[in-house]
């Protein structure tokens, strides 16, 4: 089986991935997006019409790189916040500018009934509370319509480490695991909100004597 990981433990991985080779946070994004997009790619989704719910983490920077990957690609799709975008990481202020500068279509709001496939990019691994009222209700609305989802790295809602639901979660047909699939996907909940869970190399660097926890 694929090695599982702690959120702890692919921060570490991340971080000893940034100082080792001086690779940047956009360099994983992009690599992480790419990675997602062979795998959209391949012919396993409808990619008619693309929604990507994007946050205001690394999470959603997955999500705005992927946006402007598929729109470079010419595959329909439309970029939509959840949250306010002024509040956003600078990462995601970064790939906002890229996805501006080629055009990406933005939504304020969507019925979800449209999309033949929605990404979610709203949180990660970075999770670490219930979700906000709002949110936790669009999900659960979103969990009744007939629609399929790919969750980018986690199904949002999902704690990575335990799989507990954090209020809600949005139930995704596959989940794409950048570089490790993490513990809470394979744990409680998580294994039924992740769908199945696809793990991309997206160039992180581990050291050979990293101790993982889950054997
Ligand atoms: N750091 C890196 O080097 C990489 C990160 N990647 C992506 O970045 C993700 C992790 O990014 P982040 O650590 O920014 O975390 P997320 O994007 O998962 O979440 C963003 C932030 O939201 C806040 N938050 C947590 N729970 C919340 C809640 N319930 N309500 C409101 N706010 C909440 C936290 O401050 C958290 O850091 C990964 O899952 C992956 O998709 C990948 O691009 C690969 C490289
Ligand atoms: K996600």
């Amino acid at each position: 089986m694929t090695q599982l990981v702690t959120v702890d433990e692919m921060q570490q991985i991340e971080a000893y991935t940034m100082e080792e080779s001086g690779l940047s946070t956009a360099v994983l994004t992009e690599r992480a997006a790419m990675a997602t997009l062979n795998v959209l790619a391949a012919g396993r989704f409808d990619l008619s019409k693309v929604l990507v719910l994007a946050g205001l983490g690394g999470n959603g920077a997955d999500g705005v790189a992927l946006a402007r990957l598929l729109h470079q690609a010419k595959i329909p799709v439309t970029l939509q916040f959840v949250g306010n975008v002024n509040r956003a990481s600078q990462a995601v202020k970064n790939q906002l500018k890229a996805a501006n500068a080629c055009g990406v279509p933005r939504a304020e709001k969507s019925d979800f009934k449209e999309p033949s496939l929605i990404i979610d990019a709203i949180f990660g691994i970075g999770l670490n509370k219930d979700l906000p009222d709002g949110l936790q209700k669009m999900l659960k609305a979103a969990n009744h319509i007939d629609n399929t989802v790919v969750a980018l790295d986690m199904p949002t809602g999902i704690d990575a480490d335990s799989g507990e639901v954090r209020g809600a979660a949005l139930k995704a047909k596959a989940t794409i695991a950048f570089g490790y699939p993490k513990a809470g996907c394979q744990r409680g909940q998580g294994k039924k909100m992740a769908g199945r869970v696809i793990t991309q190399n997206i160039g992180l660097i581990t050291a050979d004597d990293f101790a993982f926890s889950i054997q």
